[in-house]
């Protein structure tokens, strides 16, 4: 086998692609007779050979892995921040090995993804992310920022034609006040697993906004807040503020991403209902 790519965006989708791979052979062989087995060993092979890639290829980088031991610790700056080498990295890979487990373990479902974010100290964007894939291996693609996706075509309801803004959230845990908040938009829910899937799916159109509120964390966005704002999206979170990444506190609980022609209209609901 040849090198992976050098440039970062491309080695992203890459090792995405490959992750992506693997998930999808362990689903063949495993079946979904035994849900909870498939969903450990997919977490686990695939952060095996994104970790063993990683390793390899950018040896140099700081990783942060849902999978990792301790990952979902916070930090405090000036009491740990030494035993925490990506505080101190310039350069570090965010890395969600397979986002909507849930999904994965259930037959016939596409909605589960790989994601691949890099973060870098001298970002210029408030995000700090400069290269992202968010795989979605049973949909047979890999959305990335070394090739952005076009915006999505205007539809009906962003053009004011009347059709209601399809609004993306959590199968499981929808944030409590997105049904009144849908009500009050005129918003259709469209209920998906994984915040890459549902991202992709506002990236490519098949939503208008994704809302999530109540938990999350930084590797659950980062990927596919990568390629939403490399393909000129909005993304933020649900007070407007910036999305921040490599923080002590790995914990991002909630986001908005959307048609930039929509973000103020959600915001202002957000203000509204999310209080
Ligand atoms: N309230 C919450 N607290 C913590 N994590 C949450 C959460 N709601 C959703 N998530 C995480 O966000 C990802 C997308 O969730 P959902 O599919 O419900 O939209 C999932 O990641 P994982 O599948 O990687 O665990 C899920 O664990
Ligand atoms: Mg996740």
């Amino acid at each position: 086998m040849g090198s992976p790519p050098m440039i970062d965006g491309a080695f992203a989708r890459w090792l995405a692609d490959r992750a992506g791979q693997a998930l999808l052979g362990l689903r063949a062989e495993m079946g979904f007779a035994d849900p909870g087995a498939l969903k450990s060993a997919g977490d686990k092979v695939s952060h095996d050979l994104i970790r063993t890639e990683l390793a390899r290829w950018r040896p140099g980088d700081a990783v942060l892995s849902e999978e990792d031991e301790g990952s979902r610790l916070a930090w405090a700056a000036d009491v740990n921040a030494e035993a925490v080498s990506r505080l101190a990295a310039d350069r570090v890979w965010i890395i969600d090995p397979l986002d909507g487990t849930r999904e994965f373990s259930e037959e016939g479902r596409a909605d589960w993804a790989v994601h691949v974010a890099l973060w870098a100290r001298n970002a210029v964007s408030p995000h700090g992310l400069v290269a992202g894939a968010v795989g979605l291996p049973a949909q047979h693609r890999v959305l990335g920022t070394d090739y952005p996706p076009a915006y999505p075509p205007m539809t009906a309801a962003t053009a004011g034609g009347g059709r209601t803004i399809r609004l993306a959230a959590s199968r499981s845990r929808p944030p409590v006040f997105l049904t009144d908040l849908a009500e009050d938009v005129g918003a259709e829910l469209v209920p998906m697993g994984s915040a890459g899937a549902k991202i992709a799916a506002v990236v490519t159109g098949d939503v208008d906004a994704y809302i999530h509120a109540g938990g999350q964390y930084e590797w659950d966005s980062a990927a596919p807040v990568a390629v939403a704002t490399a393909t000129g999206l909005h993304a933020s979170r649900i007070d407007g503020s910036a999305l921040k990444y490599n923080e002590a506190d790995p914990r991002l609980p909630d986001l908005l991403v959307c048609r930039k022609d929509l973000a103020s209209r959600l915001l202002a609901a957000l203000q509204k209902h999310s209080g």
